[in-house]
């Protein structure tokens, strides 16, 4: 399997070198030079799968010969004996509605999924090809922690995470500065999420930073967090097939930097029998807004009661749109100028159409996530974190509805609290985190000032 971007400049590049590489040289993002497809018939042999065998299946073609199948045999089993759920990602009834729950892993949200894995493979590479890499990444709150978790004390490896200062939730940053391994640099951004994930891009497109500094990435910019992400949207089908008796599923996603969603684009792609992708946002609302009107336009970012969402550029944005223009790279360069020029691009009538039939798109205020996660646990005793809840709404009334859970509501029990009264019982992960000791920089959202504490702090090591 090969990779090329969506910007065309990059072609050819296998797994291991996608990984390696990130965001793509040309400033791009890799993407799969070809989909594998999945008939009836291999979906039937995957239905009954356990997690992991089925993450063998997914994952393989798109690895193709840069590893030998039984290291990522090896690689799958170990990312998921972490979790704390028998099934990695189970599925749960409540009331009505399937909950796909991804919050089992080490730091409770469903970036686990992806970024366990992806910190093995990492150590896996860096010790089989020689070589160093410094992860930079941006975070809205959960991608930093999952990703710290994932790389924690590992050889060869230090990672700095960039957060909005007091834009995420106080446990989502005790569980990233918390940490103090050697390895791990956590840098408080005054600023947005959107300025750090700018930032970040920013030092990848900077190739001679990039190169003296072997930077590797996190975000979802990163292929193998998408592929990662992919494996649930088949093991979530798989659960509720029996049910559904022949009839596509329907996914509802709470949706930020368009990366968990964009994953369950292209399981339906691959043959996934999916009937609608719920596209849920919070009151940061441009990718709904694009699902409307067929025009991305930038806005203000507000702070909500889902902070991980609140993004206004969606990275694999990009990915999407090389899709629904015919994987024409010319074309995605052309709508991406005129983003850069304007801020804000828009599609053909004949490409809006094709959005509104891949996504149905749903904006969901505090209000009414807050009353979702009253009415939910007031019918059914579950609690739902406010991520989630938004996603439920947004599915609110659909046939044969699963609803992916991106986190644990003990993460956001401010909102929990102020919705039904009470707080969520922690999983033993998120206890006593409030009384630990604390490591963490706080750095204005300047790309000089990002990258001399990176070279800075490099220098310092031993
Ligand atoms: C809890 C939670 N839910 C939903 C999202 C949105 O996911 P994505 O950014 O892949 O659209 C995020 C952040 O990414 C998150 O942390
Ligand atoms: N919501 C995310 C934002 C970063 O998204 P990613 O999927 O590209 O890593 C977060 O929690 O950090």
């Amino acid at each position: 399997m090969s990779y090329c971007s969506t910007r065309g400049g990059v072609a050819s590049v296998d797994f291991a070198d996608a990984v390696r590489m990130g965001l793509a040289t040309d400033g791009g993002l890799l993407v799969p030079e070809a989909l594998p497809s999945v008939t009836p018939q291999t979906l039937g042999e995957w239905r009954r799968l356990r997690f992991q065998d089925l993450a063998l299946e997914v994952m393989a073609p798109f690895v193709g010969d840069a590893l030998p199948r039984a290291d990522l045999v090896e690689l799958i089993d170990r990312s998921y004996a972490t979790f704390a759920h028998p099934e990695v990602t189970p599925v749960v009834e409540v009331g009505d509605t399937s909950i796909l729950e991804l919050f089992h892993g080490p730091t409770a949200a469903f970036k686990d999924v992806a970024l366990q894995f992806l910190g093995n493979l990492f150590e896996y590479l860096l010790a089989r090809d020689g070589g160093q890499l410094n992860i930079v990444g941006a975070t809205s709150g959960d991608t930093g922690s999952a990703a710290i978790a994932g790389v924690r004390g590992k050889d060869r490896i230090q990672i700095f995470i960039l957060h909005p200062q007091g834009r995420i939730s106080p446990i989502q940053e005790r569980q990233m500065t918390t940490v103090l391994d050697a390895n791990v640099h956590n840098v408080a951004l005054r600023g947005t999420f959107d300025d750090g994930q700018r930032l970040v891009k920013a030092l990848f497109n900077d190739l001679s930073f990039k190169e003296r500094y072997q930077l590797g990435a996190v975000n979802s910019i990163n292929w193998a967090r998408i592929l990662a992400q992919m494996v649930y949207y088949f093991y979530a089908w798989g659960r509720v097939a029996d049910r559904l008796r022949g009839r596509p599923v329907t996914f509802a996603v709470p949706t930020g930097n368009f990366g968990d969603i964009f994953a369950g684009y292209l399981a339906k792609r691959m043959g996934l029998p999916i009937e609608r992708l719920i596209l849920a946002t919070n009151r940061n609302d441009i990718l709904t807004r694009f699902v409307a009107s067929g025009a991305y336009a930038t806005g203000e970012v507000y702070a909500t009661l889902s902070p991980a969402m609140d993004i206004q550029i969606a990275s694999n944005f990009e990915r999407y749109l090389y899709y629904l223009v015919g994987e024409d790279p010319q074309r995605v360069r052309a709508l991406l100028d005129e983003m850069g020029r304007t801020g804000r691009l828009r599609v053909t009538g004949e490409e809006h159409a094709q959005v509104q039939r891949d996504f149905t798109a749903v904006a969901v205020d505090d209000a009414a996530t807050l009353a979702q996660i009253r009415e939910t646990y007031e019918t059914t005793g579950y609690i739902l974190d406010p991520h989630t809840a938004v996603g439920v709404r947004a599915g609110a009334g659909q046939a044969d509805l699963v609803c992916l859970a991106t986190a644990h509501p003990a993460k956001f029990n401010e909102a929990v609290r102020e919705a039904i009264g009470c707080a969520a019982p922690a999983p033993a992960s998120l206890r006593g985190l409030m009384d630990k000791p604390t490591r963490c920089v706080v750095l204005d959202a300047d790309i000089a000032a990002v990258r001399d504490y990176i070279g800075e702090a490099l220098a310092a090591r031993p």
